[in-house]
């Protein structure tokens, strides 16, 4: 297939089009930067940089190439939780408005496969884990609001327009694959967190929330391996059905602690990593845990790199090879 990458030079959108170029598809690639790494495009995806709100229509309409697109993945947004408390605005407008200009252009070109990057931020505080797809969205940030508003909107377009469209609730997505993993200016995540204060580049984590209802007091989250991510997104192309929107959780279905994914953290660096317990992050929910059975059973998803362990020494690994050109070591 001929498809369009948004945000193809972020975490998630880099390792997708390493992996959709693998599977033998022809990629171009719009990202602008703000938050992506040039270098972290695949050399063999035709790279255009702006802003998707401004180049949607030029680049669906066969302006790259002279080609059609059979379809998109739809990886760039704004996605910093805190952020989007602070400055909801440049959240709606760079996530929601942004995103109705594609669906848009894909509907001015006859574009008819969609993968959207969605979030286990639109059902905000679960009542009960593992969340299932059909469990109430109640966002408990811009961010999440954002996000489900853009799957309400897609809903609609498939209906409506024929747009065969699916959406991918990523829980918390960790490690790397083909020489890309994270590697933002700025970090607000907790393995490469954890793994900066590993390299010495930070002088500690600190542990947001003590006194949640967990087993050890902190927070419980479900960490995906970005390569099996980045499978479910090619799994999703290749079964799209046209006017159906599907909506998929993707997690591992095992909760790990903050104290944990630190102590899992040490295990593989073998390296000091000294804690310093802080208050709670607001925003943040106690517990996500993901049922992936839907994606498992509809998709014929596999999940094979569900180990934390693998998780963060696939990290570990990047980040050691990474090292002073890392975002991190230069600030
Ligand atoms: N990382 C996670 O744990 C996680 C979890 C759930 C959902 N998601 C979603 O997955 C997607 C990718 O996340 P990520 O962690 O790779 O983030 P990222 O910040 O690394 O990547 C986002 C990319 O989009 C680009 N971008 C943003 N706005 C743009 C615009 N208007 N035009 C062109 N490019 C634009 C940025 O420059 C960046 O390269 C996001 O939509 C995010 O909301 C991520
Ligand atoms: O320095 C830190 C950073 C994080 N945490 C804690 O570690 C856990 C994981 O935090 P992350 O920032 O790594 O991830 P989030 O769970 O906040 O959010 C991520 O997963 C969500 C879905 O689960 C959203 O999709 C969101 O986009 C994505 O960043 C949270 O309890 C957080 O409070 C710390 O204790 N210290």
């Amino acid at each position: 297939m001929r498809l369009l990458v948004t945000g193809g030079a972020g975490y998630v959108g880099s390792v997708c089009s390493a992996v959709l170029l693998e599977q033998g598809h022809d990629l171009v690639v719009v990202d602008d930067l703000s938050t992506g790494n040039r270098d972290a495009v695949p050399e063999s995806a035709t790279f255009v940089e702006g802003d998707l709100a401004d180049c949607a229509v030029d680049v669906l309409s066969a302006g790259v190439g002279g080609q059609a697109f059979d379809g998109v993945v739809h990886c760039a947004a704004r996605s910093l939780v805190g952020e989007s408390v602070v400055d909801p605005a440049e959240y709606w407008h760079g996530n929601v408005v942004t995103s109705l200009r594609l669906l848009d252009a894909m509907r001015a070109t006859g574009t008819r496969r969609l993968v959207f990057s969605s979030t286990a931020a639109t059902y905000g505080e679960p009542d009960v884990v593992p969340i299932v797809e059909d469990a109430p969205t109640r966002p408990t940030n811009p961010y999440g609001a954002t996000k489900l508003a853009i799957d309400h909107a897609i809903t609609s377009y498939a209906n409506a327009y024929g747009i065969g469209a699916t959406s991918l609730r990523y829980f918390n997505v960790a490690g790397a694959y083909g020489g890309v993993g994270e590697n933002r200016i700025v970090e607000t995540h907790l393995i490469p967190l954890v793994l900066q204060v590993a390299m010495g580049y930070r002088e500690h984590i600190s542990v947001f929330g003590t006194d949640w209802q967990t087993r050890d007091g902190t927070a419980v989250r479900d960490y995906i391996h970005v390569r099996d991510l980045a499978e479910a997104h090619v799994l999703a192309l290749e079964s799209s059905v046209e006017g159906k929107h599907r909506i998929f959780n993707l997690g591992s279905g095992e909760g790990f602690t903050v104290r944990e994914v630190i102590d899992a953290c040490r295990r593989v660096t073998g390296r000091d990593i000294p804690v310093v317990d802080a208050p709670r992050r607001a925003g943040d929910p106690a517990v996500l845990i993901a049922s992936s059975d839907r994606a498992i059973s509809e998709l014929g998803w596999k999940p094979k790199l569900t180990e934390l362990d693998t998780i963060v020494a696939d990290a570990w690994e990047f980040t050691r090879q990474l090292g002073d050109r890392s975002h991190a070591a230069r600030t």
